[in-house]
């Protein structure tokens, strides 16, 4: 009793002080805000935003406009929702906005900011990105991997053509092969069975893991925002994060130590990353800054939680897309068979000539993109934009899906429709990687997705194999047109219903390798 007491004497007394406290202090800008719906006391829009966040700020966004202010708990939230206002932050003011704001899933997942994602802006950040960017994201490394990447998506095409009468789970059999395609290059290993003989146990456990950690991630946490209540945990979601975390550490502490153990050479792939993070301990980088065991792993942590299920579950997305328009599979599936033949499986080198599928992977982005209000950034310093004022430490949400579907900038943009990007479509020129910001899935400035290039390969060759190697029916009694395409809640863009489907091999046998 005396415990529920206290809570409610402390939620009281936070009202009266904050409400006497507003009274006092209330601020006055040289500009005005952007406009917003109207805040409850103390809690702010937070109730407002609803279990899927993108979708509520987008129609708040048509109400209120396309640059929009919320008040979370003491937080200011600014959010842009349309290409000219993402381009305002994420180009003329990039620098202004290139740190995250604090947040528990850093502290508790993300080993304390330690990590790449959320660390502040500065040397640290640069030395983590340099190090990705040189070892695992340059055109080199790109190429030295691509036998990795090949070969997994075979595994997969194997797996799926073994999978006989009964229906699979796509989404879970995706994970498998981009985790272990990256963790073979992360870790000169898989790190899970291949899927030929059922889904692997700890596969299914570690995509729940990531899952999971998605979801809490995107959990808009009341302690963030009411520093007060955070103590309290009344969502309980700082529990859970500091549990998954304790089950990650278990995992990368054991990889880490493993590896130490190793002599350099035994990995199965020469040079892999986590070799050269160990290697890089003992060498300061131009900030005199050295690596740590925490910051390793917190790394790792980042590039398996990025860099899987983003691209397994566009690849997702794009097959329930192609299902549902069975004229557009034909003629991808036309494209890839005069550039392939029938006789092979698709090899990295063939995509630079799939003009149609390029332009169905671009069409998924845009529809799906896997996270639909990018990551947030934070205002550094104060800063006007379109005659507003955006006060310093407002967190900045850029709504990519929102602008992805905005139909001032698209015809028709709930329609699944690739040729809009190619010659004679409306926008033949865009592309995803972060110049053209009616379509920003990687985000866009300084803090832009470093995994891009790798990610774009890895949906093209995935999406191609299988649109080439399969045709794709739904179990008995489903019609496509009626395929559920509702999204589920977390940062990242999760069917509700994960995509339940039978492959059907197209091929000769022997392309899939017994
Ligand atoms: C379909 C694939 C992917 C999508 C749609 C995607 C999307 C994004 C987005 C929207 C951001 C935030 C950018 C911003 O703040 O402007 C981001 C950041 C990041 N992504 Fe990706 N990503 C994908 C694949 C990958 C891959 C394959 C990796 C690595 C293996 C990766 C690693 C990262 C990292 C480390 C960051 C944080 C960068 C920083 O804070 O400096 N991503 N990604």
């Amino acid at each position: 009793m005396a415990i529920f007491s206290l809570i409610l004497y402390t939620i009281i007394s936070s009202f009266i002080l904050h409400f006497i406290l507003s009274l006092f202090f209330r601020k006055r800008y040289p500009v005005p805000l952007p406009p917003g719906p109207k805040p409850w006391p103390i809690i702010g829009n937070i109730v407002q935003l609803g279990p899927k966040p993108h979708q509520s700020t987008a129609s708040m966004a048509r109400t209120y406009g396309p640059l929009m202010h919320l008040r979370m708990g003491f937080v200011d939230v600014v959010v842009a929702a349309s290409a000219s206002v993402a381009a305002q932050f994420l180009k003329n003011h990039d620098a202004n906005f290139s740190s995250r704001p604090p947040n528990s899933g850093a502290k508790h997942m993300a080993y304390n900011y330690h990590d790449l994602v959320f660390a502040p802006y500065g040397p640290r950040w640069r030395m983590l990105r340099k190090i990705c960017s040189v070892h695992l994201f340059s055109a080199k490394a790109l190429d030295d991997f691509r036998h990795v990447r090949q070969e997994e998506v075979r595994t997969l095409t194997r797996a799926l053509a073994n999978a006989g009468q009964k229906p699979i789970k796509l989404g879970q059999l995706l994970n498998v092969c981009t985790t272990n395609a990256l963790a073979r290059v992360m870790l000169g290993k898989r790190v899970f069975a291949d899927g030929t003989n059922g889904i692997d146990p700890q596969a299914e456990e570690f995509k729940l893991m990531v899952v999971e950690m998605m979801v809490l991630a995107g959990v808009f946490n009341i302690g963030d925002f009411i520093p007060a209540l955070d103590w309290m945990d009344i969502q309980g979601v700082a529990g859970k994060m500091k549990k998954l975390h304790a089950r990650f550490d278990a995992f990368l502490t054991t990889i880490l130590e493993e590896h130490k153990g190793k002599r350099v050479g035994e990995s199965k792939e020469q040079g892999d990353l986590l070799n050269t993070l160990i290697s890089l301990k003992n060498e300061e980088d131009d900030n005199g800054g050295k690596l740590t065991d925490t910051e390793i792993k917190a790394l790792l942590l980042n590039l398996f939680i990025a860099g899987t299920d983003t691209s397994s579950s566009t690849v997702e997305w794009a097959i329930a897309e192609l299902i549902r328009n069975p004229k557009i599979l034909a003629q991808a599936q036309q494209e890839i068979d005069k550039v392939v033949g029938k006789d092979r499986l698709v090899v990295e080198s063939d995509l630079a000539q799939l003009a149609y599928l390029e332009a169905i992977v671009k069409e998924t982005f845009r529809l799906h993109p896997s996270t639909p209000l990018s990551l947030p950034r934070i205002a550094s310093e104060s800063c006007e934009i379109n005659g507003y004022f955006i006060p310093k430490g407002s967190t900045l949400l850029v709504n990519v899906w929102a602008i992805a579907r905005d139909p001032n900038e698209w015809v028709d943009p709930l329609e699944f429709r690739p040729e809009r990007f190619l010659p004679g479509g409306e926008k033949p020129k865009v592309d995803v990687k972060g110049n053209d910001f009616e379509v920003i899935p990687f985000g866009a400035g300084r803090r832009i997705c470093p995994g891009m290039s790798l990610g774009i390969r890895m949906v093209q060759l995935m999406t191609a194999t299988l649109i080439h190697s399969f045709n794709w029916a739904l179990p008995t009694g489903q019609l496509p047109e009626k395929l559920n395409m509702e999204e589920a809640f977390g940062l990242t863009l999760q069917r509700a219903d994960p995509l339940v489907v039978h492959p059907i091999p197209r091929l000769e046998a022997q392309v899939y390798g017994g």
